[in-house]
């Protein structure tokens, strides 16, 4: 045995962030302790006091506490990932020979070429293709919900592209193997030799030409998208006309997939879409790792498989680890992100955090799983092939291929056809009725349950004792497009709090679901993904409780002169100066504190209120679930308003209502507060409530400029600002007739 075998990857603690963490943690909750406290007595106290008995006093007090608690709950909740934040190095160098390198099979999802522009996904299928691997250790599927001839003709086109692509690349070794981002892009790292100039040149017009025969493809057959069509399986290798450019050059296996749709049949999205190709190239290639791209996440750096690979073939490694995630990374990201697009929070500080206790959750994409752990066959060693079928469902060949009974079915790539009860077994797998009565999406692959189903397929594995690691290379390994701008940014922020909510509420509760699974830490990470879209029901009630009470001089909170005034301070500046200290060492500056402060508030109140409502909708049946892709193709006026820093308010009234609502409430009552303070009375006790409407109307200033000073397209429409102002006045008539005057 040689012992001085030099580890493929190092795990690094980040031990001043951990004590800063550490410490933090102590002296926050030592100030919410003293908050509580003072609620508890002021409680206490009105209780005692017969005057104090009024419900409409005692009713906003408790209202107050209650989304008091509950922020600490969310807080609390909150500290899992800041518990042991790690990073990690790989050393790819000192992996295998090439021979000996184990196979992957790269899926590709898309599901409508007219949300998502054909050029585009066929760049994702190329810089797949182009990954630096061996090739004939490479397979990619893409599936297409649409079941779309679009796509399937726009990927011959890219399979004939890749042919003069790949040896380019490999030949003058590219780094940005992605076409159209290689040939936009200014920095040209490669050799100035004639040849190289030439065979750019060259490869450069070949690309253009590939673009114009996918849009005179899009021009010439129908971009419809059906939810009723059969099963198609294509080796793409086998349709594109094979006359030998490069005799000599392995292409990788391309297999386009589009699973049957049946109205009457639910067919589970995504989710349902990577079990299908978990099946179909089960039969065709049946790697033992798979690599998940969304059709948009282009592969930026073609290091990411080998990168994956120190980790999942490391012989010290627990045998127990199912997936590499990489960080979701954007390529249409501005320095003015006003939306937070690219989830800065999640990738940059979440996941690392979490990655020190159990591993990272599934991102969706960008990640290499083990295709044993989505098998889950760890218990079902010597079952029968009845259990076993009850498991697969009823194709005793794919069952084979999970249980690796008969060696890969290389003799696809070789350019052999097809055999017809292959093809015939493929289709088989892809239709719609394959996994009725099976375990498919509850105890085998992606799961269903939510339509958060990478969150709830890491956790599920999560809880049967997988681990998974986070690696953040310097250069990113995908890049994908963020949703910028607003409308479509909400739309998909609703989808993710009804997925997570629909966790949250049912019986797989992290906190309660995950502790006899897995560590209490990771429970808690899991937890705080699950209950954070909660953040509505203390925001909505501290963005008119306090407000309503101002007016009438109700005081709710301690006045300056009380010593219970520090930790409320002190709370509000610890918070903040935490999450300032996050931000800045994501490398942003604080103008994106207030970008995220804004879009945490804006989210409360609507993605997270609606989100909410509609998994309680759904738990009556009163709606079903959906998955509406986001929207990936270009509007201009859209992006330059993005890209120079200004909101484009063109959302539904539906979203628009609530926060322009409460800011018309904030803005009331600190003119009609201010006006009762400015006469001297009670400034004392009446500050913090000042200062909380202060503060929601400095931070949401944009939107008061979108409402009443600006005059181009993304201004807030007159509709939606005379409903906001009509309801908030009921509001504030409300509170008049509820409340009585403190004055
Ligand atoms: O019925 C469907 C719906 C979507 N998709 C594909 O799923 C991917 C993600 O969809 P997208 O519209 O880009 O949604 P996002 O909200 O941006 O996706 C994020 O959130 C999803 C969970 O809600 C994850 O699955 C994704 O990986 C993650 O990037 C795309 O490639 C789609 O083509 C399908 O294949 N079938
Ligand atoms: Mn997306």
């Amino acid at each position: 045995m040689e012992t001085s075998v030099l580890p493929l990857n190092l795990c690094h603690v980040q031990k001043k962030l951990l004590i800063l963490n550490r410490f933090y943690m102590f002296i926050h909750s030592s100030a919410l302790l003293a908050l509580i406290h003072y609620r508890v007595f002021g409680l206490r106290e009105m209780m005692a006091k017969n005057e104090g008995m009024r419900l409409n006093v005692l009713v906003p007090y408790v209202l107050v506490f209650a989304a008091e608690l509950m922020l600490c709950f969310l807080w609390l909740v909150n500290q899992g990932y800041r518990w042991r934040p790690v990073s990690r190095e790989v050393f790819p160098e000192r992996l295998p020979e090439d021979d000996k390198l184990p196979a992957i099979d790269v899926f590709i999802c898309t599901a409508d070429p007219s949300k998502e522009p054909s050029v585009e996904v066929m760049n994702t299928v190329i810089s797949a293709m182009a990954l630096d691997y061996p090739p004939e250790k490479l397979n990619v599927y893409l599936s297409d919900d649409g079941g779309s001839a679009v796509t399937l003709k726009a990927m011959i086109e890219a399979w004939k592209f890749a042919r003069f692509w790949l040896p380019f690349c490999r030949k003058y070794g590219i780094k940005n193997r992605c076409p159209e981002a290689y040939f936009s892009s200014l920095d040209d790292d490669e050799s100035n030799r004639i040849e190289f100039t030439s065979d750019k040149e060259k490869i450069e017009k070949q690309y253009e030409k590939f673009k114009e025969r996918v849009e005179w493809i899009k021009e010439n057959t129908s971009m419809a998208t059906s939810k009723d069509h059969p099963a198609r399986v294509e080796v793409i290798n086998l349709m594109a006309d094979s006359d030998p450019v490069d005799a000599g050059e392995t292409m990788p296996l391309a297999v386009y997939v589009s699973r049957e749709k049946n109205p009457s049949h639910p067919h589970h999205f995504k989710a349902g879409a990577l079990n299908t190709l978990i099946r179909v190239s089960g039969m065709l290639s049946n790697s033992p790792y798979v690599l998940v791209l969304d059709c948009d996440m282009y592969c930026s750096n073609p290091s990411s498989a080998r990168q994956a690979m120190c980790f999942h073939l490391d012989p010290n490694k627990s045998p127990q680890l199912a997936w590499v995630q990489f960080p979701q990374k954007f390529h249409n990201i501005s320095d003015k992100d006003i939306y937070d697009s690219q989830i800065r929070f999640a990738f940059k500080t979440y996941w690392p955090g979490k990655d020190g206790v159990g591993g990272p959750t599934i991102s969706g994409t960008g990640f290499y799983l083990a295709r044993e752990a989505l098998y889950g066959l760890a218990n079902a060693n010597d079952a029968d092939l009845g259990e076993l079928r009850k498991m697969f469902g009823p194709s005793p060949e794919f069952i084979r291929t999970a249980l690796r009974e008969n060696s890969s079915n290389n003799h696809v790539r070789n350019g052999e056809k097809l055999s017809t009860s292959l093809l015939q077994e493929t289709q088989l797998l892809a239709s719609c009725t394959f996994e009725k009565n099976s375990q498919w999406g509850k105890e085998v692959g992606f799961r269903y349950f939510s339509v958060v189903e990478d969150y709830f397929t890491g956790f599920s594995l999560h809880c049967k004792g997988h681990i998974s690691v986070y690696f953040q290379p310097s250069k990113p390994a995908f890049l994908g497009s963020a949703t910028t701008n607003l409308s479509e940014f909400l739309v998909q922020n609703t989808r993710w709090c009804t997925g997570l909510i629909e966790v949250a509420l049912s019986k797989y509760s992290p906190l309660f679901y995950g502790p006899p699974r897995m560590s209490f830490l990771q429970s808690l990470c899991y937890a705080d993904l699950a209950y954070f879209p909660f953040f509505w029901l203390p925001y909505w009630c501290l963005a008119i409780v306090p407000q309503l009470c101002l007016i009438r001089g109700i005081s709710l909170y301690p006045a300056i002169s009380s010593p219970y005034f520090i930790p409320f301070v002190f709370i509000f500046i610890s918070a903040n100066l935490k999450h300032l200290q996050e931000v800045i060492s994501s490398g942003l500056t604080i103008k994106s504190w207030i970008y995220e402060q804004r879009m945490w508030m804006i989210k409360s109140v609507t993605c997270y209120t609606y989100g909410t409502i509609n998994t309680i909708m759904e738990k009556f049946g009163m709606k079903e679930a959906s998955f509406l892709p986001t929207n990936k193709a270009d509007d201009e006026a859209q992006i330059k308003l993005y890209q120079s820093g200004v909101y484009d308010f063109r959302v539904a009234t539906m979203f628009m209502a609530p926060i322009c609502t409460l800011i018309i409430l904030n803005l009331a009552s600190l003119f009609l507060g201010g006006v009762e303070i400015f006469r001297g009375r009670n400034f004392d006790a009446m500050a913090v409530q000042a200062f909380i409407s202060m503060f929601i109307v400095t931070v949401q200033y944009p939107v008061i400029e979108g409402m009443f000073f600006r005059k181009d397209i993304g201004r807030v429409q007159q509709s939606a600002i005379v409903l906001s102002a009509s309801l908030a006045l009921a509001i504030l008539a409300l509170g008049a007739i509820l409340l009585p005057s403190g004055f």
